[in-house]
């Protein structure tokens, strides 16, 4: 449905974007995750036709982004960061100013403002002027006129910024409700975001991918680095390194040694902790710890995203 093939963007000599390739295919909810100027925005911007690339081509359903904006925005619903909603009208006021600008017939307007305000959960505001919506139900009323012309790709910008926990639920459920039927591409720095709501994470840092797949496969590329850390007494460096470094799985082994007692810090493919404990146990070694560090998503998140990696 959308591919992005090769993209780079230039703010000047700033690099947002790097080379960038990545094939969406339809009914896919993705999040777009990475720290504060990854180069999310920017890359959403290029897709929806506001920004042009530097070098790079983006397909939309087979039609070329730069060479014919309308048309691809036709496919589009966008909801950019801050999204400029007038202030001082009703919201069913605004809804249908935007229904007769986007050109919907008359005939299915009421129709259509109907099922939005369903959809978004902004039934009970419709009468309402936009200042006096809360920050989350401004979110949903944003998230309502990007889908207004029942566009095939929703793509929203970092959607829950700003918004408390329960506004942020809420938002959440909106975006899972409209995935049932769209695609969904949606920014986001914050993981537990991602988690909630995507079918597949693209890490994105310092305009590059740094990782992308599903939820389980991004959780089982985190779980097969281990780190297993142990203490021991009455054993010699030498020979504790030997022993514990010949346990089939174990690829680093790093000891430090303070009064009489060796701290080890192991390196594994899997959870070897009952081959640890059997290689110590059968050398009547005295075990004072034996731990397994998480190597959570949350990390490598972090160590992927991190300065200088
Ligand atoms: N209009 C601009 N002019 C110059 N540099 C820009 C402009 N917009 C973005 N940048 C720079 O491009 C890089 C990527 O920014 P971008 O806004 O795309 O990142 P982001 O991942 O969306 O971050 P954030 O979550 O903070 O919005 C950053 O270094 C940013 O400072």
């Amino acid at each position: 449905m959308i591919s992005i093939q090769e993209l780079t963007k230039y703010y000047d000599d700033v690099c947002a974007v790097k080379d960038m390739s990545l094939d969406i295919p339809e009914g896919q909810i993705m999040g777009l995750l990475g720290p504060n100027g990854a180069g999310k925005s920017t890359t959403l911007r290029i897709l929806t036709g506001y920004l042009p690339p530097s070098e790079g081509t983006i397909f939309v359903n087979g039609i070329d982004v730069r060479k014919d904006p309308i048309e691809a925005k036709k496919l589009i619903g966008y909801l950019p960061e801050s999204s400029p909603i007038y202030p001082d009208m009703l919201v069913y006021d605004y809804l249908d100013y935007i229904a007769q600008v986007r050109g919907i017939d008359k005939s299915v307007k009421t129709a259509r403002l109907k099922d939005l305000s369903g959809l978004c959960g902004i039934r009970d505001v419709m009468h309402k002027s936009v200042s006096s919506l809360s920050k989350g139900y401004k979110q949903r009323v944003g998230l309502a006129l990007a889908m207004m012309s029942d566009p095939r790709i929703l793509v929203l910008d970092e959607p829950t910024s700003g918004l408390d926990p329960n506004q942020i639920a809420e938002i959440r459920s909106i975006i899972k409700e409209i995935g049932k039927e769209k695609t969904v591409i949606f920014s986001t720095h914050i993981l537990s975001e991602a988690e909630a709501t995507c079918d597949r994470i693209v890490i994105v840092n310092k305009g590059k991918i740094a990782a992308d797949g599903t939820m389980d496969e991004l959780k089982s590329s985190a779980r097969a680095e281990q780190k297993i850390s142990l203490s021991l007494r009455d054993a010699k460096r030498d020979d504790a390194e030997k022993a514990l470094s010949e346990i089939e799985g174990v690829t680093a082994v790093n000891c430090t040694e303070r009064e009489g007692q060796l701290d080890f810090s192991l390196d594994a493919v899997r959870d070897l902790r009952a081959e640890v404990y059997l290689t110590v146990k059968n050398r009547d070694w005295v075990m004072l710890e034996l731990l397994q560090e998480k190597k959570s998503l949350e990390n490598i998140f972090r160590i992927l995203t991190s300065e200088g990696k």
